[in-house]
């Protein structure tokens, strides 16, 4: 997978340099080449916003500099004649674990995080004539840019992606992954030493009985879901739930 980043703060994504993410580049398995938005500014002052028409408070990114920098990097066709277009925005639909493994499914993905008010619509509307565009949010608080956002983004596509995760398993297990764990939280986990402090672990997992052992996590994932989503729980699909006891 090919990740192109637009943003007059790339210096904000040296984290996707790290960890998971870090070592998929490495491996080969992700390429992600950053852009630095004000390179195709013509001024001497490198700028890129303006005043919003119709007034109010703040400063909204000029089209024409986002249209440059688009074009220029969409001429650079890589393992798709064209990407998919990703906008972080308060104002786009949630991003959740399926646009995740959905997003994982694209050769490429470009990323153009906003900073003050936002990018001129008309960005938007143009390029989705074109592309692929979606405008997504990954949650109801207020951030100062998008490039927050591209990096839980990146992290929970890129982490999908074949050869990224040792054991294959943790995927299907995670929260939220469809399947039998699908909208359940995770419950807890524990290792080694067996007595920490006084606190012992749950006597269940030494028991080396698989099938009661996944009961007892489905049933720690269902009461933590109780607890800390019950919204979740009205998704849930009660045949799912007893899967894993058909399996055990
Ligand atoms: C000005 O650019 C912004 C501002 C807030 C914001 N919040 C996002 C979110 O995904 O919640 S993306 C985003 C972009």
């Amino acid at each position: 997978m090919r990740v192109d980043i637009i943003s007059i703060f790339p210096e904000y994504f040296a984290p996707l340099d790290v960890s998971l993410v870090g070592k998929a580049r490495e491996r080969g398995i992700l390429e992600i080449r950053l852009h630095q938005l004000r390179d195709w500014t013509r001024d001497v002052h490198k700028t890129v916003d303006d005043t919003p028409y119709g007034g109010g408070p703040g400063m909204v990114m000029k089209p024409e500099i986002w249209g440059e920098a688009i074009d220029a990097v969409i001429a650079q066709a890589g393992p798709a004649a064209s990407p998919r277009m990703i906008v972080p925005t308060p104002s786009g639909r949630p991003f959740t674990q399926e646009t995740a493994i959905e997003f994982a499914e694209e050769p490429w993905l470009l990323f153009t995080p906003a900073r003050y008010e936002g990018i001129d619509s008309r960005v938007a509307a143009e390029y989705g004539s074109r592309l692929r565009v979606d405008e997504v949010s990954i949650g109801d608080y207020v951030l100062a840019g998008g490039e927050a956002a591209v990096l839980v983004i990146v992290e929970a596509v890129g982490r999908l992606l074949p050869g990224v995760l040792g054991n294959a398993r943790s995927v299907a297990d995670d929260s939220f992954a469809p399947g039998p764990m699908a909208n359940l939280l995770e419950g807890p986990v524990y290792t080694k030493p067996p007595v920490w402090r006084g606190r012992e672990v749950p006597e269940i997992l030494l028991s080396g009985h698989h099938g009661k052992i996944a009961r007892w996590r489905r049933d720690q994932a269902l009461r933590r879901t109780l607890e800390k989503r019950p919204e979740l729980v009205a998704r849930l699909d009660p045949a799912g739930l007893d899967k894993d006891d058909r399996k055990i």
